[in-house]
């Protein structure tokens, strides 16, 4: 839910906009000073001002507002004799300007898109000291979790990169964390009281995204009824989020590359030349060697890009971080949905373990969210699972070998399927597999017997159990017998 708030006023405006967001929080203020005094009161994530109000012009209560809180995004209403004064009070620090009369279908996606990167400018991401125990309330921060060498080191990364002014490039599968990352950088950098914009450059189309980041001028193309300040110039100072990098089309390669080479660039129709030196921070879940390889991206706007790189490791690879998350999640989830639900039991965090978790740290999260409503006791058994994580098994290759050889598994063909498949975990896949081989062998000699198997493999009774667990092997058989 967005608060919003909106100052004109003309009733029949206001009305309006109450009725174009049924869902959100719509607080209305008829002039500028009740405008101010609100937002002062209740810290709005978006606001809608008019550039005619009865008590104040709308640039003065757009620089009052801005001087409040800069990171508000404010957006100006105005009729086309005001269109100058809206384009002027954007490059001093408003987010947009919408034309009267209001349309719902150009005001709905703005708003949407203003109430993202308030979210994504306010709600700070922090890199985590000792107090993992924090659990921040919604809404005022993310905590990033995570312990494994692996974050240890992207912690180090944010730290190292954060407070100089070069290009980052985070790398990492979906739902890996790569924007929480983009903004930590930004909320730790000397940029941070700056503007910070964010654009996913997959979602839109090219000629939408050439205007979005470079802006255009009054009728350059068909539509183009107003001049556009493109991203670019309005993250002068500020920081640039560009998501999805690797799926931009070239002619969008070739312009970015410019900008970041001569930290210029024209508006879309235009022929005045722009500087800009906003800090880019981009991020791809592509491969962009194997891009570059496929003659698909840009070697030279992979190296401009490159000065930085943060490499997210996918959750699969994160070890005991997924129990920390599965109850990092937990504790939050249960304080937003009023449930007492207390921890896991050992057989659900083993499928959490094994499953492999193609959608990263997002699929846990809407794991963990499903398995509190699917909840009825106070802790979480494996049938409030979702089926996915249930029954999905944890890879492919370790719930049925492709290609077993008569006399067992046929490592060699699950490697080179595993190379097909672009897997960078074949070690711990394989070895897990031959590891569930050799156990089940010898607990079937042992009758089921943990001491006895442990003996003949020459481990410890607790090593074994851990294993057997970790690898999602039942323990049942085995549990009855010491
Ligand atoms: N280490 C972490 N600790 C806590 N929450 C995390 C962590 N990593 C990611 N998240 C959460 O997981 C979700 C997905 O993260 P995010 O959107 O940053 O991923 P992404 O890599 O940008 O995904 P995509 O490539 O699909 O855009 C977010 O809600 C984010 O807050």
């Amino acid at each position: 839910m967005t608060r919003l708030l909106v100052i004109d006023d003309e009733p029949l405006i206001l009305e309006t906009i109450e009725m174009t967001f049924p869902n959100d929080e719509v607080v209305t203020c008829a002039s500028a000073q009740q405008g101010i005094d609100v937002f002062l009161d209740c810290t709005p994530d978006v606001v809608l001002c008019d550039i005619r109000l009865p008590d104040m012009s709308g640039m003065e209560a757009f620089e009052k507002l801005h001087r409040i809180d800069a990171k508000v995004p404010i957006i100006l209403m105005t009729g086309r004799g005001t269109a100058g004064t809206a384009i002027e009070a954007m490059q001093r620090g408003a987010f947009e300007y919408i034309l009267k009369p209001l349309d719902p279908d150009t005001l709905i996606p703005l708003i949407e898109d203003a109430a993202e990167t308030s979210r994504m400018t306010r709600v700070r991401a922090v890199v985590p000291d000792k107090s993992l125990d924090e659990v921040p309330t919604e809404g005022e921060s993310d905590l990033l979790i995570g312990n494994c060498p692996a974050m240890q080191e992207v912690y180090r990364a944010i730290g190292r990169v954060a407070r100089q002014n070069v290009t980052a490039l985070i790398l990492g599968e979906s739902g890996t964390g790569k924007e929480v990352i983009a903004r930590a950088i930004f909320q730790y950098s000397q940029r941070s009281a700056e503007r910070f914009l964010a654009i996913n450059c997959a979602a839109i189309p090219e000629n939408l995204l050439e205007s979005e980041l470079f802006g255009h001028e009054k009728g350059s193309f068909t539509g183009a009824e107003r001049k556009k300040v493109g991203k670019f110039e309005l993250c002068n100072d500020g920081t640039l989020f560009l998501d999805e990098i690797g799926d931009m089309t070239p002619l969008m390669q070739t312009k970015v590359l410019r900008v970041l080479q001569d930290q210029t660039f024209e508006r879309v129709g235009g022929t005045e030349t722009i500087s800009t030196n906003a800090r880019l921070i981009a991020a791809t879940n592509r491969k962009l060697e194997q891009a570059i390889a496929d003659k698909d991206f840009r070697s030279d706007l992979y190296y401009r890009l490159n000065v930085y790189m943060i490499k997210l490791p996918p959750l699969r690879e994160r070890g005991d971080d997924i129990e920390l998350l599965a109850n990092y999640f937990l504790k939050r989830f249960a304080r937003e949905l009023n449930k007492e639900i207390t921890g896991f039991a050992a057989e659900a965090i083993t499928l959490l373990n094994t499953y492999r978790w193609p959608g990263n740290v997002r699929e846990l999260q809407s794991a963990v969210k499903h398995a509190l409503l699917e909840a009825s006791g106070p802790i979480i058994v494996p049938t409030f699972l979702p089926e996915t994580v249930r029954e999905g098994a944890p890879s492919k290759v370790v719930a049925a070998p492709a290609t077993p050889a008569p006399g067992g598994i046929d490592f060699a063909s699950l490697t080179r399927e595993l190379l097909a498949e672009g897997s960078e975990n074949i070690h711990r896949e394989l070895i897990n597999l031959a590891e569930k081989e050799i156990f089940a062998e010898v607990l079937k000699q042992t009758d089921g017997n943990l001491t006895q198997a442990a003996k003949r493999l020459g481990i410890t009774r607790t090593t074994l159990r851990a294993r057997l667990e970790s690898l999602g092997m039942s323990l049942e058989k085995s549990a009855s017998v010491t």
